[in-house]
């Protein structure tokens, strides 16, 4: 049964008629630790969803395996209306799901075409230069990339303009998802606004976007709904535009849910407790502190509703 709803906490947002990529019931464990527990997401094409939650959430996990870096335990994954398996990053590649992780995998010594199709004229033989280059000034304009000139090394380019080789490296395999994994992260203002002004041409493009990050601010700038995780499960599926930066706090430190959960905590069957969940171990949570969770300060919706 999922959780009632408190007050506080903005009602989810339905997924999109037509999703492009759906996941049901994703779970994964490694050892003891449930990493993900029966976690869903949906992303529509021209869509960008941002993917939240606290350190140890199970974020990077979901991305690993969406990308076929990791293979789930159990659910199912659909993409354009089929349910495919992604047993390997190059089967994730196939069917269209690329990914940018933190670490961007560029060469600090080749130049922005070079970056760009890195492996790529290996496989093609060679590709013409001259192509290549027209091919990449193109991209980088589509993109409205402020990259000052694509001979330039890649260790003269900023942080911004490193992720937006990365992803329009991305771009070359025409994806119709891409993953960026906290695409802002380390960059300042100006770069920031760089790249979420790249996601934006994303989704202009039609391709269904999910990002994970921790800066709400960004979130709200960029995404159109935010998906929380939380100790591995789903937390809430919300609309960016109307759920405050403090709701969406809320939901990924359970201070939105601390009145059912805690409830829950009281009124579970005897013998009906939770698998180890990950954070657990780790005693951050605010609500799993050693001697019990505190009692709420308020209960209003809910309050005795049971
Ligand atoms: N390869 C692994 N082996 C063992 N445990 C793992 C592995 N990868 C992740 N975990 C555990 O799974 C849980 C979820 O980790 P994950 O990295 O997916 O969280 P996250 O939300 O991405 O966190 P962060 O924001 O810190 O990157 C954590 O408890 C983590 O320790």
């Amino acid at each position: 049964m999922s959780p009632t709803p408190t007050p506080t906490a903005p009602a989810p947002a339905a997924a999109k008629d037509g999703a492009l990529l759906s996941l049901r019931g994703i779970s994964k464990s490694f050892g003891a630790v449930a990493a993900l527990t029966g976690v869903d997401l949906d992303v529509a094409a021209g869509e960008v969803v941002a993917l939240v939650g606290d350190n140890g959430a199970g974020k990077s996990t979901l991305v690993k395996v969406l990308s076929g870096v990791h293979p789930a335990d159990a659910g199912t994954v659909t993409f354009q209306s089929r349910e495919v398996a992604v047993p390997s990053p190059a089967a994730a590649q196939q069917l269209g799901i690329a990914t940018v992780f933190q670490d961007l995998a560029l060469c600090e010594n080749l130049n922005v075409i070079e970056n760009l199709f890195l492996g790529r004229e290996l496989r093609a033989l060679r590709l013409d230069e001259v192509a290549m280059e027209v091919r990449s000034r193109e991209l980088l304009r589509q993109l409205s990339a402020k990259i000052p000139s694509v001979e330039a090394p890649v260790a003269a380019l900023s942080g911004g303009q490193r992720q937006t080789v990365a992803i329009a490296r991305s771009l070359l395999g025409d994806p119709k998802v891409i993953i960026l994994d906290e695409p802002t992260a380390a960059l300042g203002v100006a770069q920031t606004a760089e790249v979420l002004n790249l996601i934006e041409r994303l989704r202009e493009r039609g391709l269904g976007v999910i990002m994970i990050s921790h800066n709400m601010a960004d979130v709200k700038a960029v995404a159109d709904r935010v998906a929380v995780l939380r100790l591995g499960r789903n937390n809430g599926v919300f609309d960016a535009e109307t759920t405050s930066a403090e709701e969406l706090v809320a939901a990924i430190t359970g201070a939105s849910d601390n009145v059912v959960s805690r409830r829950s905590k009281r009124t579970r069957p005897a013998g009906d407790e939770p698998a180890t969940e990950p954070g657990d171990e780790s005693g951050v949570e605010s609500d799993s502190a050693p001697g019990g969770p505190a009692e709420p300060i308020a209960m209003t919706k809910g309050d005795g509703d049971e």
